[in-house]
């Protein structure tokens, strides 16, 4: 077990606000225990991070560079301490919780290799003149994370922020301080001055503390939509913050006119349960045809999830996925899917608390179609609801129908179908036979409505890191040709 603590200007300091216990939710057991950082703490972390701005922001790129470098080579030789880390404190599978490890130390690659495609200093002579853009840091980012990849989503503000010349405070998920906390010392070890990255422990209030700090230039958010919307709501009024809301999703997965329903099932899976469904790309909609066509699929899913294992996600036999977060977390899906039942909907696996502890469930499948409305809601578990629709049309205007606007994918043997699909579909991340899940860290990571506010993360997260200068250059003194009537020499 560790001891949780706050890193505030290079220094470790215990909470001084309410006990913050991190427990497994595989077993129960206490992952890291401390206290959560108090208002007085939360602003202390502001000013440090103000204070280094100063001079990290002067540093030439290069020198941030190779701290990064060194950071991620931490990751990558360590990444498997932090695979069991997070395995233990959210309960994925271990295989799961080694794929996001991984990408820990794989961001600085990619966001290097962002920076340069996004935000590039650029020159083109005009005459007399030079154009050029160069990019600036906004300066202290609140970077706060969510519980489900306490570890890869952060970092992938974290990093970008800082090579771009900010300096950072970090607040993880109350539920993930432990993996927060790792990543912290990781940039100490790493070498980043004192100040650069900072961390606070906490949920809400100290979040709250650190958003209506004046200091501060941005806020970097993973999270679902009520603390989305809260956090837009608290910065009313300040143009001046750099605000990125990467939010949750409703997202749709057709399947028409495929042969192989054994492989649609596979991807279905992959897209609908994988991380126990607590992913925001998870699909939640499974959009088919009336009749055998759908039949076919719904029939392979149904087959499918009875083979699929649900078990300690660290145990040597790997289950395809553990618990949810906690205890709440089941009652708040099971609470979802008796109200869907209530309303109409039809079981055809039902999600069951029946595994081995009080934080699991196994995948569910409810039949919505014969809803009178179906609510336009995220439930964060492995809950896939199935709607029958008589053509295509039909099925591109359900999976629309939808306030959010993050993933969704097409599985089909016909090409024409992807590509009117390609043209039609309202989400940010849109794939052709292949899961909504796993988006590639080379890609632009977001979509359009309630899920976030047009500041996709992934490769675009330079593009929020940093704001252009745009400068007219001239070496030497105004021209005759560029006199204006009524000013004399
Ligand atoms: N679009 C994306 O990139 C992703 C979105 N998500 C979404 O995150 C949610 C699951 O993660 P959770 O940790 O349960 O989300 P959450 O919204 O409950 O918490 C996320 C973070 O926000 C903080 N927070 C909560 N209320 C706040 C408030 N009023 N003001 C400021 N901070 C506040 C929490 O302490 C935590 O650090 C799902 O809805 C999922 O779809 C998760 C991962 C990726
Ligand atoms: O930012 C990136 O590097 C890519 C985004 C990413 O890894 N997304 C994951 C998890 C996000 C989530 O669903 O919570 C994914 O697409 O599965």
């Amino acid at each position: 077990m560790s001891e949780l603590r706050n890193l505030i200007g290079g220094t470790w300091q215990v909470g001084e606000a309410e006990a913050l216990t991190s427990t497994s939710p595989a077993n129960g057991e206490t992952v890291a225990e401390g206290k959560a950082a108090s208002e007085a703490q939360a602003v202390a972390a502001v000013a440090a991070a103000h204070e280094a701005f100063a001079s990290w922001k002067r540093k030439s790129f290069e020198e941030r560079r190779e701290v990064i470098e060194r950071f991620a080579g931490i990751a990558k030789d360590r990444r498997d301490e932090m695979a069991r880390l997070i395995a233990r404190e959210t309960g994925k599978a271990l295989w799961d919780a080694t794929t996001e490890a991984g990408a820990i130390g794989g961001k600085a690659a990619l966001a290097l290799q962002s920076y340069e495609e996004r935000t590039p200093t650029k020159e083109k002579d005009q005459g007399a003149l030079t154009l050029r853009i160069t990019h600036k840091p906004h300066g202290v980012m609140v970077v706060i994370g969510p519980f489900n990849f306490p570890g890869h989503l952060p970092n992938g503000q974290i990093i970008p922020s800082l090579l771009a010349g900010n300096t950072v405070v970090f607040k993880p998920s109350e539920q993930t301080p432990a993996v927060g906390q790792l990543m912290a010392e990781w940039w100490q070890e790493a070498g980043l001055p004192e100040g650069c990255l900072n961390l606070v422990h906490g949920g809400r209030e100290p979040a709250e503390a650190l958003i209506a700090d004046e200091r501060i230039a941005g806020v970097l958010f993973t999270g679902g939509v009520e603390a989305g919307r809260a956090i837009h709501k608290q910065l009313a009024g300040r143009p001046d913050v750099m605000l990125a809301l990467e939010l949750g999703g409703n997202n749709p997965l057709i399947v028409w006119d495929v042969k192989d329903a054994e492989d649609a099932a596979q991807i279905i899976v992959r897209s609908a349960y994988i991380t126990s469904g607590q992913r925001c790309t998870c699909a939640r909609r499974l959009i088919v045809q009336e009749g055998e066509g759908g039949d076919r699929i719904v029939a392979a899913v149904a087959a499918l999830i009875g083979r699929l294992t649900v078990g300690d996600p660290l145990a040597e036999d790997q289950p395809f996925m553990g618990p949810l977060i906690n205890e709440g977390a089941v009652q708040k899906a099971l609470a979802a899917q008796d109200q869907l039942m209530a309303d109409g909907a039809e079981p055809l696996v039902l999600m069951t608390d029946d595994g081995p502890g009080p934080a699991y469930v196994r995948p569910g499948l409810l039949d919505v179609t014969k809803m009178k409305s179906d609510p336009d809601e995220e439930v964060f578990a492995p809950l896939l609801k199935v709607i029958r629709v008589a053509s295509f049309d039909e099925a591109i205007e359900r999976a629309n129908d939808t306030k959010f606007g993050l993933a969704a994918a097409l599985l089909s043997d016909d090409a024409s179908l992807w590509q009117r699909f390609a043209v039609e579909i309202e989400a940010g991340i849109v794939n052709w036979n292949r899961q909504t899940t796993g988006a590639s860290g080379a890609m632009p990571f977001g979509g359009p409505g309630l899920s976030g506010n047009h500041r996709p993360a992934g490769a675009y997260a330079a593009d929020f890191v940093a704001w252009p200068m745009a400068s007219m250059i001239a070496e030497g003194p105004l021209k005759d040709d560029q006199a204006v009537p009524g000013v004399k020499k």
